[in-house]
């Protein structure tokens, strides 16, 4: 099994590019883990409460459990994913199968600060696209798919984001192996590593 890792901040493209990455590829021979589905589960809070937390700092990710199933799959074993509601600032309940595939990517803004699950990527990629760009991307994402307004958008961006990102997003460019520059679609460098995946397949 390969084990990709992609991270960069919000809106910088990293779901945008797993597609691309996936699209040309067999669809029975990669299989994705987001990170998003491992935000920890916040059912014992009220709504008011969750709206609250800090979804851009490490301690808000399970990181237990995404390497706990990693490493499941890692070994031929499935896994159950939860699925995330962005709407409710919270795990479903649901979980979804994800069965281990020739080519595992884990997509996700703070998967390079954790140094067990580092350890388990055969590959490290960060996604980068200039903070205005992400910010412009993030308020049309969030308004158009997530359930949010621009004032809410705006005020995680000066409360958590700029700062989290800063802290703990940017500084994971030195663990990366591949830095891909995505202020605009970047064919060249998905090809890049779309080479890469299909020389593991052979
Ligand atoms: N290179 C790009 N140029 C312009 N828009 C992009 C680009 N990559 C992604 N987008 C758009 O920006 C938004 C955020 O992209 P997404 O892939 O969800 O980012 P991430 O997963 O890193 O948060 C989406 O609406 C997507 O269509
Ligand atoms: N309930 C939540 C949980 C997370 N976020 C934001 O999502 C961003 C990470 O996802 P990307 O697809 O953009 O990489 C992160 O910046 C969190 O602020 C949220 O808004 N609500």
């Amino acid at each position: 099994m390969l084990i990709i890792g992609i991270a960069g901040g919000t809106g910088c493209g990293k779901t945008t590019v797993v597609n691309q990455i996936i699209n040309e590829l067999p669809p029975n021979e990669v299989g994705i883990i987001s990170q998003d589905s491992y935000y920890n589960d916040l059912s014992h809070l009220p709504m008011e409460e969750r709206v609250k937390v800090n979804f851009d700092h490490p301690s808000a990710i399970d990181f237990n459990l995404l390497s706990e199933h990693l490493i499941s799959l890692k070994s031929g074993r499935s896994v159950q994913q939860p699925v995330y509601s962005f709407k409710a600032h919270n795990r479903t309940g649901e979980t979804e199968i994800t069965i281990p595939r020739k080519v595992m990517i884990v997509e996700g803004i703070l998967i390079l600060t954790n140094p067990e699950l580092r350890k388990l990527f055969d590959i490290k990629i960060y996604v980068h696209a200039d903070s205005d760009e992400r910010l412009i991307r993030r308020i049309k994402r969030d308004v158009e798919e997530r359930g949010r307004d621009m004032e809410e958008v705006l005020s995680r961006y000066q409360t958590t984001l700029k700062p989290m990102h800063q802290q703990f997003i940017e500084p994971t460019k030195e663990y990366a192996d591949i830095i891909i520059p995505n202020n605009k679609y970047n064919t060249v460098a998905i090809n890049i590593v779309r080479t890469i995946i299909n020389e593991r397949l052979i």
